[in-house]
């Protein structure tokens, strides 16, 4: 048997829809894999009543299909699916990153991105890696059609999950399928800074480049006190925030010793708008880990 643990990650950043990524120390999806006839599916922990165990359904059947790997696996979720927080990529990016070394089969991390972004479009309707990218790699990854660039970054983030669901599927939605140049422009200044804050470990350059008028306006609906949650974390101390994933994760970046503060005031400020949320005091994390 081997087990290997991957990282809840967070999408999107803003600025780069579809394209960045970070992993994030916690929370951690386990998977447990050995080899069998076929594949099946047995799922545990956080939320796992919501989540299939037909092969054809669940993220890691893809995987194990796509590695043409059968096996028993299972899985011990510790990120909520419908999180925001990368939940059924960190089980697929687990189930790559196993299958691959139980069946030996030599595929090196960037090319289990685009197996484990199989199992993404069993959800979601859309092979993207952005997520799957960082939970195999770890640290900050931008995914474009040419492949996968890793940055190492060191920050202290705050992501705050409210007791909402949003799914991927809604969430993609109603994003709008046409932008202006002058968005563009606007879209691709911040994404630039949210890099070079990436490289330099900068609180300051990512939480600036972390906003953006296209997309996150158009998903903030769907998060009951959006406005409120982002405004009180600033206020805390973080130097931006915006939702992870398609949401409801709300993810802030934070100034040096104001992590505690932030997740407080993020908290209280879901619950005056009487929604109950848990926050994770997390930082750039690694990639997923084998334990044999
Ligand atoms: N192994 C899995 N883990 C979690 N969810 C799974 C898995 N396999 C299938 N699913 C389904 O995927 C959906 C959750 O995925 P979704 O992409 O909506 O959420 P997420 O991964 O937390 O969010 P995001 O991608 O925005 O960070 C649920 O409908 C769930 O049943
Ligand atoms: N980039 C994706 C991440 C969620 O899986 C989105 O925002 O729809």
């Amino acid at each position: 048997m081997l087990i290997v643990r991957a990282p809840a990650t967070s999408a999107n950043l803003g600025s780069g829809f579809d394209v960045f990524g970070v992993a994030l120390d916690r929370p951690a999806d386990v998977v447990r894999v050995e080899k069998a006839e076929r594949t099946t599916i047995e799922v545990t922990g956080v939320g796992s009543r919501y989540i299939p165990e037909d092969p054809k359904r669940n993220t890691v059947g893809a995987v194990a299909e796509a590695l043409s790997a059968p096996a028993r696996i299972r899985i011990d979720k510790g990120v909520r699916p419908a999180s925001g927080l990368g939940s059924s990529a960190a089980s697929a990016a687990a189930a790559a990153v196993a299958l691959n070394e139980l069946y030996d089969r030599g595929r090196s991390r960037e090319e289990l991105v685009p197996v484990a972004a199989e199992g993404e479009a069993v959800v979601s309707g859309a092979a993207h890696a952005d997520n799957v990218a960082p939970a195999i790699l770890g640290g900050f990854t931008v995914v474009t059609e040419e492949g996968v660039t890793r940055v190492d970054a060191d920050l202290s983030l705050v992501a705050c999950l409210p007791d909402i669901v949003v799914s991927t599927r809604d969430a993609r939605s109603v994003v709008p399928d046409r932008v202006a140049l002058t968005d563009l422009v606007e879209t691709v200044g911040h994404a630039a800074t949210l890099v070079a804050g990436m490289a330099r470990s900068d609180p300051d350059l990512v939480g600036r480049g972390m906003a953006d008028g296209v997309v996150t306006p158009a998903r903030a609906d769907l998060i009951d006190g959006y406005d409120e949650v982002c405004a009180a974390a600033r206020d805390a101390g973080a130097t931006g925030a915006t939702i992870s994933g398609a949401g409801p994760t709300i993810l802030a970046v934070c100034r040096s010793g104001t992590q505690r503060a932030v997740a407080v005031s993020m908290i209280e400020a879901f619950e005056e708008r009487g929604v109950e949320a848990q926050a994770y005091r997390t930082g750039v994390g690694d990639g997923a880990t084998i334990y044999r």
